[in-house]
């Protein structure tokens, strides 16, 4: 199987061109393939097919290196939007790719970076999904470190955001993966720890569901903007940095759309022998 290895702030990403070749890509597959030792390694392996929608230049799928298929991936999109362009599958710089049920708009700036339309956060709790009788600006959730106050957002994938006073010193490795599998999240949750350190300006590390902690989550820095813009602690433009480096995210409010800026870079190409039935 061809691949392309990006990275967007470190957040990495195995692209396949399901356009050219028919790749059988089971769930062992892509846990094979995630493995830094024996595969190449990724957080998430994206899939790029023909579009089912119309207007749509194509249409992607994307696996956490876990071998869980989810909804949406901020950073990859970037990076897709980056890969369709440089190998001449869709040459302009605005394109339209459709993920599950919805068609995402990305722009390549003359700068280099990616901008990308994330589309409308939901924030009701049967849309996240998370158990709750009703809509709440902020979530109790019972942890083993103590009740933990929560904003539960979707950015098309469930995230929930803690604020910290520190993320240097936030327990992202022991709140991580228990809020990932937390009762009240039924499909899994992605978990970011929030500095606010100024209006215009937060520090982030995300606890990514299927993956562990990454050194930037794209869906990520927008739930937490969302999250804080709520509270009323933040502009709407805010410098979301990373462990991996900064994004621009920008949200004007309520059913309005989030837009995205960062950067997506090609890292190398390869060609890899997929794993046999018996993992070998
Ligand atoms: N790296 C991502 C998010 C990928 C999906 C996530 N782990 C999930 O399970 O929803 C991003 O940049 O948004």
């Amino acid at each position: 199987m061809h691949f392309t290895k990006m990275e967007a702030l470190g957040n990495d990403f195995v692209v396949v061109d399901a356009l050219r070749q028919r790749p059988h890509l089971p769930a062992e597959a892509v846990r094979a393939l995630a493995d830094r030792r024996r595969g190449i390694g990724f957080d998430q392996l994206l899939l790029a097919e023909p579009p089912a929608h119309l207007g749509a230049d194509v249409r992607y799928r994307i696996f956490n290196a876990d071998g869980s298929e989810v909804e949406h991936c901020g950073n990859g999109v970037r990076c897709l939007a980056r890969f369709l362009h440089d190998s001449g599958l869709a040459p302009g710089p605005r394109l339209r790719i459709e993920t599950e049920g919805r068609i995402t708009e990305t722009r390549l700036e003359d700068d280099g970076q990616v901008a990308v339309d994330m589309g409308a956060p939901a924030l009701e709790p049967g849309r996240i999904p998370l158990r709750a009788a009703e809509r709440a600006a902020a979530y109790r959730l019972a942890t083993s470190r103590g009740e933990q106050e929560i904003a539960a957002v979707s950015m098309g994938n469930p995230h929930a955001v803690l604020r910290v006073d520190a993320v240097d010193t936030a327990p992202v490795a022991q709140l991580g993966p228990e809020i990932e599998r937390h009762p009240r999240f039924p499909n899994g949750v992605n978990v970011g720890f929030m500095e606010r350190v100024e209006r215009g300006r937060i520090r982030l590390r995300v606890f990514e569901r299927g993956v562990g902690e990454t050194p930037a989550c794209g869906t990520g820095a927008c739930a937490a903007v969302v999250a804080g813009r709520l509270a009323g602690r933040l502009d709407a433009t805010v410098a979301v940095e990373l462990t991996g480096g900064t994004l621009v995210v920008h949200w004007p409010g309520e059913g309005r759309a989030v837009w995205m800026t960062g950067p997506a870079r090609t890292v190398f190409r390869g060609e890899v022998e997929l794993p046999g039935p018996a993992g070998r």
